[in-house]
C-alpha cells in the first residue's frame, strides 16, 4: 500500500469546549478578547504610520452584540492566513502585541454560534466580509466577489445571542465587563445601547497625565487610589521600568496589612486588565503598596489570567524593588517624621525588606521597633537598657518564661519569636561586632535560678523527696531553686526530650504501635519532659517545706506544678488536667467544710 500524507482535521466544537472548560474563566472572556484585538489592530496601523483618531466602540441591541475597532483592519490574505486558521496569529514574536496564540477569537463562539466579521485593511486591499460557525465551516466575501460598501478602515465583528448565553449580550454587562478591562485604555471606548451611548473609560491613567501639572496629576492619581483601596492611600510611588517597559502605581496602604495579603495586585497588558490578584511583578516583601501595573512588553499566558513567568518579569520585578527600596531610603533621608508614621503601619514589610538587604537593615533598624519584656522598643533604646548587649528568645512559651523573669529595670529580653525577627538581630549583630546579640535557650534562663545554700537543702530534703515522687510520673524532673520574681511559686520549662515526651503522654496507653516505639526512644536519655523549678522564695513553697509528706503536701506540689505549666502556656496532658480538676474540687470542698477533701489524689499517692 503507498503511504498516504494528510492534514490533521480539527473539530472546532471540541475546541471550543476546551476552551470553555479549561482556559477561560467564564463566556464573559470573549468581550475582553475582542477588545485586545482592537487594541491591537490600533497598534498595527499606528506602526504603518497612518494618522487617526483610535476608537473601540460596542453597539448592543436584543441580543446582538457589533463590536468595532478603526485598527489595521485584514486583508482577504489575511482572513485566509490568519483569522481562517486556528492556531495561526499576524502577531507571533512581536512584543508590541498582546495576542500570540491565534485563539483568542474562539471565544466568541462561547455566546454566539457565528462570528460575522466585516473589515477593511489599511494597506488599501478590498473590503472583506466573513463568516465563520462554530461547526468548523466559514463563507468569505470580497469587494471584488460582493457589492460591500467601501466602509472606513477598521474591523466590524458582529455576534448574535445563542438562547443559552442571551445573558451575557446584555448591555448592561457588556458595558461593566468592557469598563473594567478597558479602563486604562488612552481612547474611547464607548458603548452604544437601548438607552444611547455611554463612554466607558476616562482615556488613559491619571498618573500619566502631565498635562495639567504634577499638583493635578498627583490629586488624580490620589483619588484614583482612595477609590481602588476605598480609603485614602498615604501616598504612592511611580514605577517606570526599563524591562518589561511596566508604568504605574504603587499605593502605599493607609492600614497595616496581614503578612500572608500577597497577590492582590492589579496588572494590566498594553493598557488591557489582565489580573486583579497579580503576585509575580511586586516583590515579596512589598506588601505594605497595592500597585496598579501595566506592562508594555511583558507576555501574558495563554489564559489571560496572569504575566509568564520568564526573564523579562523578573527583570522588571527587580526594577520594582529597587524602586521601592530607594523611595524608603528617600524619605528616611528627607522626610523622617513620615518614616516613622508608615514604620507604625509597615514596620513589618520593611522587616521582610531589611532580611534581604544589609544596607538597609543597616539604615532602618534603629527605626524599627522589637517586642521585649520592656515594652515595644527599637534597638538603640534596648541597647540603652543592656549595657551594649540584645538578648532574645525564638520560642514563644521560653518567652513567656523569660519576659517573667526579667528584672524591671534590668536588662530586657526581646520577643524574636515572629518572622524576621531574630534574622534581622542575627544579622545586625553580625554587622556590629561591637554589639553582644545572644539568643537565649531554655538552659541560659536556669542558669539565672540560684541552688539552695547546703544549710537549705538539709531543710528541704522532704519537700523536694516528696515532689520528686509526685512528679516524676507525670514525667517532670525537680528542682528546688531561687529566682525573681518572688511572687512566682514555679517554672516549668522544657526539658531537653519534651516533645517526644509529651507526645507519648498525649498517646497514653491505647496508643498501641506508636506508644511503643515512643517508650523505646524514652530510654534513650534520662532527661523528665518537662523541669519544674519551685522558688525557694515564695512564702507558699517556704511553708510547704515545713508540711510532713502525706497527701496534702503532694495535692499541693501537683498544683503547683499545674499552674506552673499554665503560666507557661504549655499544653496540659489528661492526667495534668485531670489533677488540676480534682485539686480544684478538693479546695471547694475544703472551703465548704468537706471532711473527705484531703483524700488522696489520683497519681499522688
Ligand atoms: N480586530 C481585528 N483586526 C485585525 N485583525 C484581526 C482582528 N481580530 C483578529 N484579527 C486577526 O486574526 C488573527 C487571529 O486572532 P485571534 O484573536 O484568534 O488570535 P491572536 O489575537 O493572534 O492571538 P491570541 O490567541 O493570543 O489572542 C490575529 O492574529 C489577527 O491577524
Amino acid at each position: 500500500m503507498r503511504p498516504m500524507t494528510r492534514s490533521f482535521a480539527v473539530d472546532l466544537r471540541g475546541l471550543i469546549d476546551l476552551l470553555s472548560e479549561h482556559l477561560y474563566a467564564g463566556p464573559e472572556v470573549y468581550v475582553r478578547e475582542l477588545m485586545q484585538n482592537g487594541v491591537d489592530a490600533i497598534r498595527a496601523r499606528t506602526d504603518l504610520g497612518d494618522t487617526f483618531s483610535p476608537a473601540l466602540t460596542f453597539d448592543v441591541q436584543e441580543g446582538r452584540l457589533t463590536f468595532t475597532d478603526n485598527g489595521v483592519g485584514l486583508s482577504p490574505d489575511d482572513i485566509h492566513t490568519f483569522l481562517a486558521t486556528i492556531g495561526r496569529s499576524s502577531k507571533r514574536g512581536s512584543v508590541e502585541f498582546i495576542g500570540q496564540f491565534g485563539i483568542g477569537l474562539l471565544a466568541c463562539f462561547l455566546v454566539s454560534e457565528e462570528i460575522e466579521l466585516v473589515s477593511r485593511s489599511a494597506r488599501g486591499t478590498p473590503p472583506v466580509r466573513w463568516v465563520g460557525r462554530a461547526d468548523g465551516s466559514y463563507t468569505l466575501l470580497t469587494g471584488e466577489d460582493a457589492a460591500l460598501p467601501a466602509g472606513p478602515v477598521g474591523t466590524q465583528i458582529t455576534l448574535r445571542a445563542r438562547p443559552d448565553r442571551a445573558a451575557f449580550l446584555l448591555p448592561d454587562r457588556v458595558a461593566s465587563w468592557a469598563a473594567e478591562y478597558g479602563a486604562l485604555l488612552p481612547y474611547p471606548v464607548t458603548l452604544v445601547g437601548p438607552a444611547g451611548s455611554v463612554s466607558l473609560n476616562a482615556t488613559g491613567a491619571p498618573w500619566l497625565d502631565h498635562s495639567r501639572g504634577e499638583e493635578a496629576r498627583r490629586a488624580a492619581t490620589l483619588a484614583y487610589g482612595e477609590a481602588l483601596l476605598n480609603a485614602p492611600p498615604l501616598d504612592f510611588v511611580d514605577v517606570n521600568t526599563h524591562a518589561g517597559a511596566v508604568r504605574g502605581v504603587a499605593f502605599i496602604l493607609p492600614w497595616t496589612p496581614s503578612l500572608d495579603a500577597r497577590g492582590h495586585h492589579r496588572v494590566y497588558v498594553r493598557h488591557m486588565l489582565l489580573s486583579e490578584q497579580e503576585e509575580q511583578l511586586t516583590p515579596r516583601w512589598a506588601f505594605f503598596v497595592k500597585t496598579v501595573l501595566d506592562a508594555g512588553t511583558l507576555r501574558p499566558n495563554a489564559a489571560r489570567d496572569a504575566l509568564r513567568d520568564d526573564a523579562d518579569l523578573h527583570a522588571a520585578r527587580e526594577e520594582i524593588a529597587g524602586t521601592l527600596r530607594d523611595w524608603l531610603l528617600e524619605l528616611a533621608r528627607e522626610q523622617p517624621g513620615r518614616l516613622r508614621e508608615l514604620i507604625t503601619l509597615h514596620y513589618l514589610s520593611i522587616k521582610a525588606l531589611a532580611a534581604e538587604d544589609d544596607d538597609f537593615l543597616t539604615l532602618f533598624l534603629p527605626w524599627l521597633p522589637f517586642e521585649s519584656s520592656a515594652g515595644r522598643q527599637t534597638l538603640p533604646e534596648l541597647l540603652g537598657r543592656s549595657g551594649g548587649e540584645l538578648r532574645f528568645v525564638a520560642d514563644l512559651n521560653l518567652y513567656r518564661q523569660a519576659a517573667q523573669l526579667a528584672a524591671p529595670g534590668g536588662p530586657p529580653v526581646i520577643h524574636a519569636v515572629y518572622t524576621y525577627d531574630h534574622t534581622l538581630l542575627e544579622r545586625y549583630g553580625a554587622l556590629n561586632p561591637q554589639v553582644r546579640v545572644t539568643r537565649l535557650s531554655a538552659a541560659d534562663l536556669v542558669q539565672d535560678l540560684a541552688p539552695p545554700t547546703p544549710a537549705e537543702r538539709r531543710a528541704t530534703a522532704t519537700l523536694l523527696a516528696a515532689a520528686q515522687d509526685t512528679l516524676a510520673p507525670l514525667d517532670a524532673g525537680v528542682r528546688l531553686s531561687h529566682f525573681e520574681p518572688a511572687a512566682l511559686c514555679a517554672m516549668a520549662f522544657p526539658g531537653a526530650q519534651r516533645d517526644l515526651h509529651r507526645t507519648r503522654q498525649t498517646v497514653g496507653p491505647s496508643g498501641g504501635l506508636w506508644a511503643d516505639l515512643l517508650d523505646d526512644l524514652k530510654d534513650v536519655g534520662d532527661t523528665y519532659a518537662m523541669d519544674v523549678h519551685f522558688n525557694l522564695n515564695h512564702p507558699l513553697v517556704q511553708r510547704a517545706a515545713h508540711l510532713p509528706d502525706g497527701p496534702l503536701l503532694r495535692r499541693v506540689l501537683g498544683m503547683l506544678y499545674v499552674q506552673a505549666l499554665l503560666l507557661g502556656h504549655h499544653p496540659l496532658t489528661a492526667r495534668e488536667l485531670e489533677l488540676l480538676n480534682g485539686g480544684l474540687l478538693d479546695l471547694i470542698g475544703v472551703a465548704l467544710g468537706d471532711p473527705d477533701a484531703s483524700r488522696p489524689a489520683p497519681h499522688l499517692n
